[in-house]
């Protein structure tokens, strides 16, 4: 059962990849009883989209033409969200090496960027037409996507525990590949021209190194509680 308590309001979760956004934000989400957007399986999804066409990834303007015909759908309940690219449901493929080797260079078009930051201002202005809270998780929710949201939290952790964490979700042993993937993307993405991975002035930030996901949930919700 989800329950809203206090005003409504938009939460913005930014950081490095790994750093614990999706879980803690869909249980930030469920505990307030708001909807949640995972911007980042949008760009999976764009990824996806594109890798299905035989675009070349590292070549921007292919990648900005073929984007334009792309439809992305995502569905924002924390408990069970949804996401599909030109009608087909891709919450699996989007997680597999091929989409996480490619999202990086994709997410760096600004075009790419223009499509989808359109895209999810209009789900988070749904929500919030509706009644509801939100909460938004990804690279430029804070600075680019909602600069006005009340509660901004910049999610950080130490590059081995999140290369641990995501190994042991991956079932892989050895936790230097993983590790390599992940500076791999966060290099890319907070070098990139266009809307870099960067800390809004007025973000919390919130380091869950040291800290479980229950723990990261109560402490943000207090936050939010605070805010709203
Ligand atoms: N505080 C925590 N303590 C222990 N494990 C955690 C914590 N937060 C998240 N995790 C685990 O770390 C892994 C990565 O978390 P998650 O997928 O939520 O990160 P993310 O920032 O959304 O990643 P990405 O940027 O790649 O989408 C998951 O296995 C998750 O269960
Ligand atoms: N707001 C966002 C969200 C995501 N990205 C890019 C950068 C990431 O490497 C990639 C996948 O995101 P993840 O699923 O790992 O959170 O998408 C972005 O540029 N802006």
């Amino acid at each position: 059962m989800r329950s809203t308590v206090g005003t409504p309001i938009v939460i913005a979760i930014d950081g490095p990849s790994g750093s614990g956004k999706s879980s803690t934000s869909r249980g930030v989400a469920s505990a307030l009883g708001y909807d949640y957007l995972d911007t980042g399986a949008m760009y999976r999804a764009m990824t996806w989209a594109l890798l299905q066409r035989g675009v070349d990834v590292e070549d921007a303007d292919a990648v900005a033409a073929a984007a334009e015909n792309v439809s992305i759908e995502v569905g924002t309940d924390p408990q069970a969200p949804t996401i599909h690219a030109d009608g087909t449901d891709v919450a699996g493929p989007i997680r597999q090496d091929d989409v996480t080797t490619a999202v990086s260079p994709v997410s760096a078009v600004p075009h790419v960027r223009e499509l989808l930051v359109g895209a999810q201002r209009e789900v988070i202005a749904a929500s919030s037409g509706a009644g509801r809270g939100i909460v938004v998780e990804g690279r430029d929710i804070g600075t680019v996507v909602a600069p006005d949201a009340p509660l901004k939290v910049y999610l950080v952790a130490d590059t081995a525990a999140r290369a641990a964490r995501r190994a042991a979700e991956l079932g892989r042993v050895d936790t230097a590949v993983t590790e390599a993937s992940l500076t791999r993307r966060d290099t890319i993405d907070s070098t990139r021209a266009a809307s870099p991975l960067t800390q809004a002035d007025d973000a919390v930030v919130v380091d869950s190194t040291h800290l479980t996901l229950d723990e990261v949930i109560e402490h943000i919700v207090g936050l939010a509680r605070d805010r709203s």
